[in-house]
Formats: structure tokens, C-alpha cells, sequence
């Protein structure tokens, strides 16, 4: 469970659509506060804000990713006009529903058009978690968006979809994003997989790359639910951190944000 510093929460007013805040690794949650105040939730697209007040009710809602890094990731995901993407860790589905809404609108609707058969797997998003209970709780809001055709949901552990998808010649550097949020412990196993299926030039974005900034802090200072995870993902980040196949940025939004390009 999370571990709150008494420092933060004397500053801090929690609202009920806000179980988030206390992720922002910024100065201040005033700081975070107004970045969500002034720049966030006034283009927030309202089938996110939607989705964001029902998962607020959910007991996991601090997993949800955070507003500010959605819109970043929304930005990445228009700039490099990403098609087919792979989502690791959906949770109520608030990270999923920003990429089905970002993703260009009319590529299905092109190809229907045009009556060509899509194979089974040419979804747009493949999206990935052994929980369906809780994808289930977005879905409607997805469904009211008009962007569920976009998205096939697998309700499995990651690592064995990857390595099927792997096993198929022609879904290597088919993918233009992933975007990865589960199971700390393997990020650096979702990173060989991905690296290999998402195409040169494509973006693999990690959440969780701070951990609650306990990566910068002495392993005694940290609480034991947090210790492996928080090694797992110092192992990752010392890790891609010379990785010649890729270019990152650790950017401090939310928990941490890694976005890593594929270069090679
Ligand atoms: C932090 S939440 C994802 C939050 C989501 N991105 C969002 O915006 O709401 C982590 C999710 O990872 C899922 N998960 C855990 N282990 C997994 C695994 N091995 N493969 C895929 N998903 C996994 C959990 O079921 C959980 O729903
Ligand atoms: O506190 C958490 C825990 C997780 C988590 C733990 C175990 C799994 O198999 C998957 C996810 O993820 C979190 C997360 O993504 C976040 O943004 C905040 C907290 C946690």
C-alpha cells in the first residue's frame, strides 16, 4: 500500500477525484495542483474526466496513471501519429482510453471502407491485464466514447502475449507504442520484448520510473511493500540508462515517466 511522507500530507487537500495527488513528485501539491488546475483538466476530454471520477470510488484508484502524464502521453502518441499500440497494466482503463482517443479516428473506418478483411490481430490497441473486473468498470465509458472497437482487450498475464506475438515474423517493428504500467519486477523482460516489436523510430513509455521517489532514497528509509519493486526499477532504470538501442528521457511527471525511442 502506499506509504504517504507527513511532510506532504500536511500540505495537501485531498479531493475525492483527486486520489492521485500524492504521486506528484514536484515541490509542492500546490505546484501539482495548479499544473492539473491550469493546464490539465480544462482540455481534458470529458470521457476521461468521466472515467477519472468513477475510478476515484475504486479502492485501487492510486494505480489510475496520472491526468498530467496522460496528457503527455496523448502528445507523444499524436506526434509520432501512432496506429497500433500495446498497453501493459489497464486497470479501470484511464491510460487506455486516452490512447483509443488519440490514436487517429478514421484508420479502422478506412479500412472497412475499402473492404479489406483485417486479420485477427490488427486491432489498434492491444491491451493487456489478468484483471477483466476491473477493465470492466471503464468499459461502458469506453463504449459511450465510440472508441471500443479500437482496442482488444486480453485478459492474461503480459509476458505471455508478448512472446506469442513474438512468435510471429511479421508483428516484429509492427508497433508503433507501447505503453507499460503493471508489475514492476518485469519491466526490463516487457522492454526486451517490446524493443523488438515496436518499430524503429516507435516510443516504449514506462510509468513508475521514480516509484514514489524512493529510487533516490537509502533502501532502510524505504517501507518493505515497497523495497523489491523499488529494486526492480532502479535495476531498469541503471538499465536503460545505457541502452545504445534506444534514446530516453525520465521525465518527473506523475510517478515518473521513462520514454524510450527506438533507435536501432
Ligand atoms: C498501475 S495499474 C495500471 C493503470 C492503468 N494504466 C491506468 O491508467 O489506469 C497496474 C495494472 O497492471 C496489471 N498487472 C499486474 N501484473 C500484470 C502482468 N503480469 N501483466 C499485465 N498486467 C498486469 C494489474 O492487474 C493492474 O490492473
Ligand atoms: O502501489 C502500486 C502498485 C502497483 C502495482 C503492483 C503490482 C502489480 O503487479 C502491478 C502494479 O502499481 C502502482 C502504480 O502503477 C502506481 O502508479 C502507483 C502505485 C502502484
Amino acid at each position: 500500500m502506499i506509504c504517504f511522507s507527513s511532510i506532504y500530507l500536511k500540505s495537501m487537500e485531498f479531493t475525492t477525484a483527486e486520489p492521485f495527488l500524492h504521486k506528484g513528485l514536484l515541490q509542492s501539491f500546490e505546484l501539482t495542483k495548479y499544473i492539473l488546475k491550469t493546464n490539465v483538466y480544462p482540455r481534458e476530454p470529458s470521457p476521461l474526466k468521466e472515467l477519472r471520477e468513477v475510478t476515484a470510488k475504486h479502492p485501487g484508484n492510486f494505480m489510475s496513471t496520472t491526468p498530467d502524464s496522460g496528457q503527455l502521453m496523448g502528445m507523444l502518441l499524436k506526434l509520432i501519429n501512432a496506429k497500433k499500440t500495446i498497453e501493459i497494466g489497464v486497470y479501470t482503463g484511464y491510460s487506455l482510453l486516452l490512447t483509443a482517443l488519440s490514436i487517429p479516428h478514421d484508420a479502422m473506418g478506412i479500412e472497412l471502407i475499402r473492404n479489406i478483411k483485417l486479420p485477427t490481430d490488427s486491432s489498434m490497441i492491444i491491451a493487456i491485464d489478468p484483471n477483466k473486473e476491473t477493465y470492466e468498470i471503464g468499459l461502458p465509458i469506453i463504449q459511450k466514447a465510440g472508441v471500443e472497437h479500437k482496442i482488444n482487450f486480453i485478459e492474461s498475464q503480459a509476458l505471455p502475449v508478448l512472446d506469442k506475438l513474438l512468435q510471429n515474423k511479421d508483428n516484429e517493428g509492427s508497433f508503433d507504442f507501447a505503453f507499460v504500467d503493471a508489475d514492476k519486477e518485469n519491466y526490463l523482460n516487457y522492454h526486451e520484448r517490446l524493443l523488438k516489436l515496436v518499430k524503429v523510430g516507435g516510443l516504449i513509455v514506462f510509468d513508475n520510473t521514480l516509484w514514489g521517489g524512493t529510487v533516490a532514497q537509502p533502501e532502510e528509509a524505504v517501507s518493505e511493500d515497497r523495497k523489491e519493486s523499488r529494486r526492480s526499477i532502479i535495476e531498469f532504470n541503471n538499465s536503460v540508462s545505457i541502452d545504445q538501442r534506444i534514446e530516453i528521457a525520465l521525465t518527473p511527471s506523475g510517478d515518473g515517466l521513462t520514454i524510450c525511442r527506438r533507435i536501432r
